[in-house]
């Protein structure tokens, strides 16, 4: 009798096939941290420098729920309120990593600002996502509450958490909660949560 992984490619476990993947796009203002965020994920290292991003997609597999995933983290380049959603961040993606910086104002201002954009070029009324007040080490220059952070979060219906890339400070919990989110829009009878699409006006 032929094995159940018999049809598998060369090189593929059974386990493998049955790993899903989840493309999450982590968008924000620029400098706000979110490659730091994402390379002191997949990586455990922090850099000092700042080298603007125009897009780097990372891969890391992780363990949710006693279930493995494989992720495909999308850092992008950073936005401003002029800044157009480029397909490639709002299309096939699972969930979004909302990241502000808690010492800029303006950057907070901007998670609704791309939270609409993401909406408006899905035309969904939702999408699973984690707002993340990124540099919480900064307390002196603090501009922005966690009850800001947690008033914002409830009204998108979404998770939010503060983080330090420089300190390691909550790094893991982010991808933690987006998962839990993402999990959260597999709807009753599915496997697997909608990715988002296009909307064609
Ligand atoms: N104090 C502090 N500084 C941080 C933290 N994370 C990042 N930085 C610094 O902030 C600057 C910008 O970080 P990046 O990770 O490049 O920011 P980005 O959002 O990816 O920037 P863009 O590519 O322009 O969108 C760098 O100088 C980092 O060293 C943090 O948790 N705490």
């Amino acid at each position: 009798m032929a094995s159940s992984s018999a049809s598998a490619p060369a090189g593929t476990t059974g386990a493998a096939l049955h790993r899903p993947k989840r493309k999450i796009a982590v968008l924000g203002s620029r400098s706000v941290g979110k490659s730091s965020l994402v390379v002191r994920y997949v990586e455990d290292a922090f850099v000092d420098s700042y080298y603007p991003t125009i897009e780097n997609v990372f891969n890391k597999r992780v363990k949710h729920r006693n279930q493995e995933y494989d992720l495909d983290i999308i850092d992008t380049a950073g936005q401003d309120e002029y800044s157009i959603l480029n397909s490639k961040h709002a299309i096939g993606i699972h969930g979004y990593v909302l990241v502000f910086s808690i010492a800029n104002r303006n950057s907070f201002d901007m998670v609704q600002t791309v939270y609409d954009k993401i909406l408006n070029y899905t035309g969904t009324e939702h999408v699973p996502c984690v707002i993340v007040g990124q540099k919480c080490d900064l307390h002196v220059q603090r501009q922005v509450t966690e009850q800001e952070t947690a008033e914002l979060a409830s009204q998108l219906h979404c998770a939010w958490i503060e983080t330090s890339a420089r300190h390691n400070i909550n790094i893991s919990k982010v991808f933690e909660l987006m998962l839990g989110e993402t999990d959260g829009n597999t709807e009753a009878g599915k496997t697997e949560p909608e990715p988002s699409k296009c909307c064609v006006m």
